[in-house]
């Protein structure tokens, strides 16, 4: 039987082509996914550039390109085009094998050609060329081949490199523009080897060997196992994240067994969801019996949307079943009711301080939620002689040993009339839960964890995931930006109770957002020190998107009535563009603002609807809420002082020093979020003095 393998571009064109064309591309796959590819007719080309590209007929307008094999089985399919786009294509392309890296590469070797003249002619009126500093064998241990490096020692302008950009294979360019653009050798080696699927360079590389070579180009090549997948394949919604990974998403989640916990890390839209979900898929694959494996984050939402795309990657339902999705709180539910007897009833965060406002007439409510939340819960203090020694950091005014005791009274009133009424506090039952579990005898309720957004746990949200899994390997796949925290105080890592030294891997490549969105949003983090950090790897170190679109706009408006206008104005001008509804969305620090670009859109005739699930219509909400969604166009409004950061949410600079840094941190780090949810278009706006974190 042919072996298949399927090119990303060939998946991306076939879901934009007409139903009927559609059918006709699996007509003509189906016949290769028979026992034999007989029955298709693979036509040779007169003058191709690479002698092993075929083209097949799709229909009378239609043709595929396949690349196949001198010798063996394996057919790829390249492109699906309309048939004098594919005849010019496939005459013109060369494929080849990196002789460093192992990886498919191809290049336009016909316009390549064709450029060697005119660079030859410019090269002879100029002596200095651009790469006099790199030896050819620098070259050739980063990749660069003796078709190539002729080539390059005739460039003597960046712009001229430039030009080469859509002719040579991709990694070699990237190569050259690494070393043009003043990188040392290791430093662009240090570049390179991130597409290396195995972390190491193959010891072997067979120019020759299209499927090894295949299966080192894992982001822009697939093998097809068979008819089934071939069929899963060419169905909507053909989500490409589920087949066609970057090297190093794929090193990540298929990685042999991790020896303990890790932790992922990346910038906004670099896949670590995508990420996560493979590993679950993996575990399930690779450990076929035992306790199930729990696939959860901080937000029922955001849970929901996981189960989604889990239900699309995973399709055999053992392997599925295998893999629990819940929310942190739902597993911390479950397990206080399986010891209490009933599901625990938990307060919302207003109910709670509302009642601890009767607690005691010397403390404020908010005042007493807090010091339980952030300083008994977070450092799992039951005792008061625990609290009469603990570490406030971070907590505003000090509190003397004196006071701490009436201050524990207060919070043992709270939590008496929480007993008393049958409620509990949202941590509460994380913390009750973690008891639980860390009690328990018997197996471990898990026997993996892959945790999403893992920076806006609570410790005692840490606790519980630590002990619903043994300590073993594979146990904790932790997936995290401490850049995008924007729920919960900063909880120093190691203080999670998880030990991943040494097991940290970061994603760089962003797969959402155009790198003028990137560069922008990054700036709105603002300097960042290691004490901001508090042990979490920085995610922002190699941040990087090889997509490239327009820059972020930001307008400024004496009233918000004329930016509330504008902003309808703008949604108007994407819709003209023919951008769908559902793929725009507005945010704003506070619901004022974002109820009232709401209701100014609603006067517009344009309907929208709160962030989440897509329901085909303008997205309208507070920035918290865009959390883990994105969209192709996003307006950011109401940024400026005073708002951004919102003055109830920063700690007074005299009250406490760390405690207000951090405060200020978390906001600009609800604006990145906003912003990075942005794929091409963004656009900023505010009214009357700018917010603080805006790049100048
Ligand atoms: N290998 C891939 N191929 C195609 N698309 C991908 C790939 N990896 C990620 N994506 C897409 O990029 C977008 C961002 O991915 P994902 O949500 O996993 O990133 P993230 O790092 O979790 O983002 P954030 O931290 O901002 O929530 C999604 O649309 C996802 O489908």
């Amino acid at each position: 039987m042919p072996q298949l393998a399927i090119a990303k571009e060939f998946l991306s064109e076939y879901a934009k082509l007409e139903k009927p064309v559609q059918k006709a591309v699996q007509a003509a796959l189906g016949k290769f996914a028979q026992a034999t590819h007989a029955g298709v007719h693979l036509e040779k080309l007169n003058r191709s550039e690479d002698p092993r590209i075929r083209t097949i007929r799709i229909n009378q307008f239609y043709r595929g390109v396949v690349l196949a094999p001198a010798a063996g089985d394996l057919y790829c399919l390249l492109r699906v085009l309309p048939h004098d786009d594919a005849i010019a294509w496939a005459t013109t392309r060369l494929f080849t094998v990196n002789q460093v890296l192992g990886v498919l590469e191809m290049r336009d070797e016909t316009q390549l050609q064709n450029m060697t003249g005119t660079l030859r002619l410019a090269a002879e009126t100029t002596p200095a060329r651009l790469f006099d500093h790199v030896k050819d064998s620098d070259f050739r241990a980063l990749g660069i081949d003796d078709q190539v490096l002729p080539v390059v020692r005739l460039l003597t302008r960046e712009a001229h490199l430039d030009a080469l950009q859509h002719m040579l294979p991709s990694l070699q360019y990237d190569v050259l523009v690494a070393l043009a653009s003043g990188m040392t050798i290791e430093e662009t080696w240090g570049e390179v080897s991130k597409h290396l699927v195995n972390a190491a360079k193959p010891d072997r590389v067979e120019p020759d060997d299209l499927s090894a070579a295949i299966g080192r180009t894992p982001d822009q090549v697939a093998l097809i196992s068979g008819p089934e997948e071939l069929e899963k394949l060419l169905r909507p919604p053909f989500a490409l994240w589920r087949i066609f990974l970057h090297p190093m998403q794929r090193r990540i989640a298929y990685h042999e067994p991790y020896l303990g916990s890790v932790m992922i890390t990346g910038g906004a839209g670099t896949g670590k969801t995508v990420t996560a979900l493979h590993r679950a898929a993996h575990l399930a694959r690779s450990y076929d019996s035992g306790a199930p494996i729990l696939l959860t984050t901080y937000s029922r939402p955001l849970t929901a949307e996981l189960a989604r795309q889990l239900d699309q990657l995973v399709e055999n339902p053992r392997d599925r079943d295998r893999i629990e999705v819940i929310a942190t709180d739902q597993l911390a539910s479950r397990a206080v009711s399986e010891r209490h007897g009933s599901l625990p009833v938990v307060l919302t965060s207003r109910e709670l301080v509302s009642l601890a406002d009767t607690a005691h007439q010397d403390y404020a409510g908010e005042f007493l939620v807090d010091e339980w939340e952030q300083v008994l819960l977070a450092q799992d203090i039951t005792t008061l002689e625990e609290y009469l020694v603990a570490a406030r950091a971070g907590r505003g005014r000090g509190l003397p040993r004196s006071e701490r005791s009436s201050v524990w009274a207060a919070i043992e009133a709270l939590r008496a009339q929480l007993r008393a009424l049958g409620r509990w506090s949202f941590l509460q039952v994380a913390d009750e839960a973690a008891r639980i579990l860390q009690q328990k005898d018997g197996p471990a309720v898990y026997q993996h964890v892959v945790v999403d957004e893992a920076q806006d746990l609570h410790p005692a949200q840490w606790r519980l995931l630590r002990a619903a899994v043994r300590p073993a390997e594979d146990d904790l796949f932790l997936v995290a930006d401490p850049h995008q925290r924007i729920w919960q105080h900063r909880v120093p890592l190691k203080n999670t109770g998880i030990n991943i030294v040494g097991r940290t891997q970061r994603l760089t490549v962003s797969y959402r957002t155009t790198q003028e969105i990137l560069t922008w949003a990054v700036r709105v983090l603002g300097l960042v020190s290691e004490e901001d950090l508090d042990g979490w790897p920085d995610s922002r170190e190699g941040y990087e998107s090889p997509m490239h679109g327009r820059r972020p706009i930001v307008r400024r408006f004496t009233e918000w009535s004329e930016e509330r206008t504008a902003v309808v104005s703008q949604v108007r001008a994407w819709l003209a563009d023919g951008v769908e509804p559902g793929a725009i969305a507005v945010a704003a620090r506070v619901n004022a603002k974002s109820d009232g670009v709401a209701e100014a859109l609603r006067s517009a005739g344009i309907e929208p609807e709160p962030p989440g699930p897509s329901g085909g219509r303008v997205q309208v909400g507070t920035m918290h809420n865009m959390k883990g969604l994105e969209f192709q166009c996003v307006a950011v409004v109401g940024v400026q002082d005073k708002l951004v950061p919102h003055d109830r949410a920063i700690v007074a600079l005299e009250v406490d020093r760390a405690a207000h840094r951090e405060s200020v941190q978390r906001e600009r780090c609800v604006l990145y979020v906003a912003c990075t949810r942005a794929r091409d278009r963004l656009y900023v706006s505010y009214s009357g003095a700018p917010s603080p974190f805006l790049p100048r």
